[in-house]
């Protein structure tokens, strides 16, 4: 009698499941929003879950397919996303109805995982107060204050790359990868902890090793980085942090250890600790004379109007350890990306890295051979090199947001529920050859200011867009740029024997990361 109970439970259960998966994956069929036909486990991403793609490619595969949609329904297993295709619709969601979907759909524990209340995860108003808070951090003028800091790590970089030359006897092999990855690591230490992690000199040291450990493609990091979009609720009823204990624990002492020295000592320096600690103790940052006009004029608006709330509030000890976290995950590995895939298009292009060389030569030239914030302004060429980069490889190659509100779709008359995800698929729309032609050709004139000005917006947003737009944008371009005139103004780049034609992206990893790494021949220049 038991047995036939249990069979007859079973039964029951597995037909409530049945039910249950079948009605949400129809959850887009039943408000007419055409719709990409999910399995039942996975949804649309299985290929993704499963590790054989890209989820960034699992969108460009969607995106290709369906592209005459303005927007097309999908799955992550059963949780509905919604695919933007359409660049007007992206532009509403972004900028014109952003205080609608101002959140990415990530989750914050404060209460248990201090370290998940940082800028990239926040949403609504707490996002709004920090990013008016930290805004400040990023202008023209804190770069300049950080160059010297940035200018040393360049110094660790050129000594590596010429020791290693002359011990190759005039040329080596080198995976620039790993090496750029190195550099970026110390600078963002540097700038962000006000600690030189000497990763150049030594590539275990324990900033290197939290950053494989943050970025490294196994089931544990793979499975959190999910969580952060898809499970809330089971990172909440598990109390799962966001990152592995040992990279916790680890940027939690650290900054409390820092904090604490430099306010005993009185020691100031000139890095983003020591700015977000003034923001601790005084609630906000003065302008800088270095700053633009426009960032002054920012940073009265904010002071003046919306920002008082913010102003008013002074960061805590965690706030700090959660945003400076934030900014060595978010700043190394999108940096040493865009930089190790330049100079593998570079090595590639032999002639446009020649024009390369000679614009950082002239540049060189005009300010009295000084590497300074000026000589790397003055690069108008290579940095239409690194945005074509960015077309090609985004570090960042699909973006989301969160309908905060029951609403409307923009343009469009699909009511979404509130909190509906939303997913840009930014790879995709950087291939599309309705706005690029020849997508898969390395053609830095695509960004000249007509080029730029002819084509539709955006099309194209490495950096994102409107008020949540990256707010590293201008130092990540600055520390890219001063890797390439280190390396290339001492090195001339080619592609290793042993590189495969074409670069493969590893499935697993949620940043691309080529699976064969970026290995590349330096020889002195002549
Ligand atoms: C080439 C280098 C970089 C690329 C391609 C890049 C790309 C991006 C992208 C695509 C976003 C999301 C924007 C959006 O949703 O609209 C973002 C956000 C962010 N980035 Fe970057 N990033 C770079 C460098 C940096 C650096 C150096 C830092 C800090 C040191 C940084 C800190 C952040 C932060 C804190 C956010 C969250 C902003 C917010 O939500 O308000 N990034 N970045």
């Amino acid at each position: 009698m038991l047995a036939l109970y249990l069979s007859c439970g079973a039964v029951a259960l597995c037909a409530a499941l049945y039910v249950y998966m079948r009605r949400s994956l129809t959850y887009w069929q039943r408000r007419k929003v055409p719709v990409v036909t999910p399995t039942t486990l996975f949804g649309n991403y299985g290929p993704s879950i499963l590790g054989k793609r890209s989820l960034s490619e699992v969108a460009q595969d969607i995106y290709n397919e369906h592209k005459d949609e303005r927007y097309v329904g999908t799955y992550f297993m059963l949780t509905p996303l919604l695919q933007i295709n359409d660049p007007d619709i992206i532009r509403s969601v972004f900028i014109k109805d952003f205080q609608d979907f101002n959140g990415r759909g990530m989750h914050s524990q404060p209460s248990y995982d201090p370290l998940s209340a940082h800028l990239f995860i926040l949403a609504g108003q707490p996002w709004r107060n920090m990013r008016v808070k930290l805004s400040p951090t990023f202008t023209t003028g804190k770069i300049k204050y950080m160059f010297d800091t940035i200018s040393e790590c360049a110094n660790h970089l050129r000594e590596h790359v010429d020791s290693s030359v002359a011990a190759g006897g005039g040329r080596y092999v080198e995976n620039v990868r790993e090496l750029v990855a190195r550099f970026s690591t110390d600078i963002i230490s540097s700038v962000a902890f006000g600690i030189e992690s000497n990763s150049m000199k030594n590539p275990d040291s324990e900033f290197r090793q939290m950053g494989h450990r943050i970025f490294e493609s196994c089931l544990d990091v793979n499975l959190r980085h999910l969580l952060l979009f898809f499970g809330g609720d089971v990172m909440k009823t598990f109390s799962i942090r966001c990152v592995p204990a040992a990279v916790h624990n680890f940027f939690t002492r650290i900054v409390d250890e820092m904090i604490d020295y430099r306010e005993k000592n009185g020691v100031e320096r000139a890095d983003m600790l020591n700015l977000l600690i003034k923001l601790k103790n005084e609630g906000f940052l003065p302008p800088d004379s270095n700053d633009t006009a426009e960032e002054k004029n920012r940073h009265s608006d904010v002071n003046e109007s919306n920002g008082t709330e913010a102003r008013l509030t002074k960061l805590s000890g965690k706030d700090i350890a959660a945003q400076v976290f934030v900014f060595f995950v978010a700043g190394f590995e999108t940096t040493s990306t865009t930089t190790s895939f330049t100079l593998y298009e570079l090595a590639k292009h032999p002639d446009i890295q020649d024009k390369v060389v000679a614009e950082m030569d002239a540049a060189l030239a005009k300010h009295g051979g000084k590497v300074t914030y000026d000589t790397i302004m003055d690069l108008p060429y290579t940095d239409m090199c690194v945005q074509e980069t960015l077309r090609m490889y985004p570090p960042v190659p699909f973006l989301t947001r969160q309908a905060m509100v029951k609403r409307q779709l923009p343009l469009s008359d699909v009511v979404l529920e509130k909190g509906t995800r939303l997913m840009i698929p930014v790879r995709a729309l950087h291939y599309d050859p309705q706005y690029w032609d020849e997508p898969l050709r390395y053609d830095p004139q695509r960004f000249t200011e007509e080029a730029k000005k002819a084509r539709p917006q955006l099309v194209y947003m490495p950096f994102g867009d409107g008020p949540r737009i990256c707010i590293g944008m201008r130092l990540g371009l600055v520390q890219v740029k001063m890797a390439l005139l280190t390396i290339l103004t001492r090195a001339r780049v080619a592609v290793a024997p042993d590189m495969p034609k074409e670069v493969t992206l590893d499935p697993r990893c949620i940043l691309p990361s080529p699976v064969h790494g970026c290995r590349l021949v330096l020889s002195a220049r002549k």
